[in-house]
């Protein structure tokens, strides 16, 4: 069934991505973003002149993934009437120990996945109510789920467990790792495109709402900066980042917080929310003349620099560093500020060709090669999800 007609939905924590494919070509492409902030949608039919342009969504609307998805899927009928769908391949941020590939969606999976919840509370109730969704609208096509989390079952032990008592690893707890498919999407256009960066040491650093890097070897995950949940590792958005565990204990027994406050609290009002006072988005953080705007990116930078260190120390050093993301691929600021203090690793930043967004931003001559890559998620989930159709 190559020219199989696959819809893509990818619910991030800010965002709703959504591609509609005909084989491999997309035909429509669009996106909710903002959701928590200013949720606006911006849509088009790429081979005809229907296209919605940042337009703002209403209170209604915009309220939650759930009513921007409905939204969706109302202009998805405006756009094509009757639109045929064979397959709809879904983003699901948690797969647990046991998915280190796609899988075909069946209520059983679905029961299974429900008990990621608490593992995903920005994420994975969105991806199973827009599975949900999909399943209503589309009752005859095939659903598939592709995990954020099955890139990294291959680390190795010592990353992979935290050091608890054994038993807590059996039963699951464990560091997952989460935007996999993103990691998996640049590791195949390197395979492809450019394989002497693909072959040997590479640090990717995924910097969007949500942020994380990876250390991979040969293609292969070895390390990730997050962890049991999409909490740990840099700070994001409105997530804390890495926190003393202790600090967590004191809210508990010492401020008398309940777990539904802390989690409200490291979830979604920490990051560069908290630390700004303003705002979780980093355009307009970059714009703000706000002392406290400046510390909030001051502290995500150091702690991406402090973070490319530890992955390069899990490779035993690195050959190439890529970022992508929403920050990664369009904030040339932040990447000169991270690149800038990485001249011990053997990074020397071609400040010109970092500020025209050129793929390669490194000067000739630097012993690690830094690019700028557009990662894409979607298109990792229509390969994934064409592949098991086709079965
Ligand atoms: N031109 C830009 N300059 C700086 N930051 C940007 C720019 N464009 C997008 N971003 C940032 O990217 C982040 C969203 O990243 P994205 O990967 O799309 O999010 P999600 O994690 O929801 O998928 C936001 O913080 C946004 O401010
Ligand atoms: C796992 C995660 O943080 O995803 P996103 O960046 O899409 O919010
Ligand atoms: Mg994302």
């Amino acid at each position: 069934m190559s020219d199989a007609s696959i819809l893509v939905l990818n619910a991030g924590s800010s965002s709703i991505k959504f591609n509609l494919f005909e084989g491999a070509r997309p035909t429509v492409a669009g996106q909710i973003s903002g959701l928590g902030a200013r949720p606006h949608i911006t849509a088009h039919h790429l081979e005809g002149d229907f296209r919605v342009e940042n337009r703002d969504l209403d209170a209604r609307e915009g309220a939650s993934h759930e009513s921007a998805l409905a939204t969706f899927l109302a202009l998805l009928d405006e756009f094509s009437h009757d639109t045929h769908v064979d397959a709809i391949g879904h983003r699901v941020v948690h797969g647990g120990p046991a998915f280190s590939d796609p899988m075909v969606i069946d209520d059983a999976l679905l029961t299974t996945l429900a008990a990621f919840n608490p593992l995903a509370p920005l994420h994975q109730p969105h991806n199973l109510s827009g599975i949900e969704a999909a399943r209503a609208a589309f009752p005859d096509a095939l659903q598939v789920a592709c995990f954020d989390t099955a890139f990294h079952r291959s680390h190795p032990w010592v990353n992979d467990t935290f050091a608890l008592p054994r038993s807590f690893y059996a039963e699951g707890v464990r560091r997952y790792g989460f935007h996999g498919l993103s990691y998996e999407y640049i590791c195949a256009h390197l395979r492809e495109d450019h394989p002497d960066h693909y072959a040997g040491r590479l640090i990717v650093a995924h910097l969007g709402n949500g942020s994380s890097i990876c250390a991979i070897r040969d293609g292969a995950s070895i390390a990730s900066t997050m962890g049991f949940t999409a909490l740990d590792g840099l700070p994001m958005g409105t997530r804390c980042g890495q926190l003393d565990p202790g600090v967590v204990l004191y809210l508990m027994s010492e401020k008398g917080l309940s777990a539904d406050a802390i989690s409200d609290l490291l979830y979604k009002d920490s990051g560069l929310k908290g630390l700004s006072g303003l705002t979780q988005d980093m355009r307009d953080l970059l714009a703000s003349d706000s002392p406290d705007a400046a510390g909030a990116i001051d502290y995500y930078v150091h702690r991406v620099k402090r973070e490319v260190g530890a992955m390069a120390a899990a490779l035993g050093g690195v050959d190439t560093i890529v970022f992508t993301g929403g920050i990664g691929e369009h904030a040339a600021e932040i990447r000169r500020r991270i690149c800038d203090d990485l001249g011990w690793l053997g990074a020397d930043l071609d400040p010109e060709a970092n500020a025209a967004s050129a793929q390669e931003f490194s000067r000739a001559g630097s012993r690690v090669c830094l690019m700028r890559l557009v990662t894409n998620e979607e298109e990792m989930i229509r390969r994934h999800t064409a592949r098991l159709l086709a079965r």
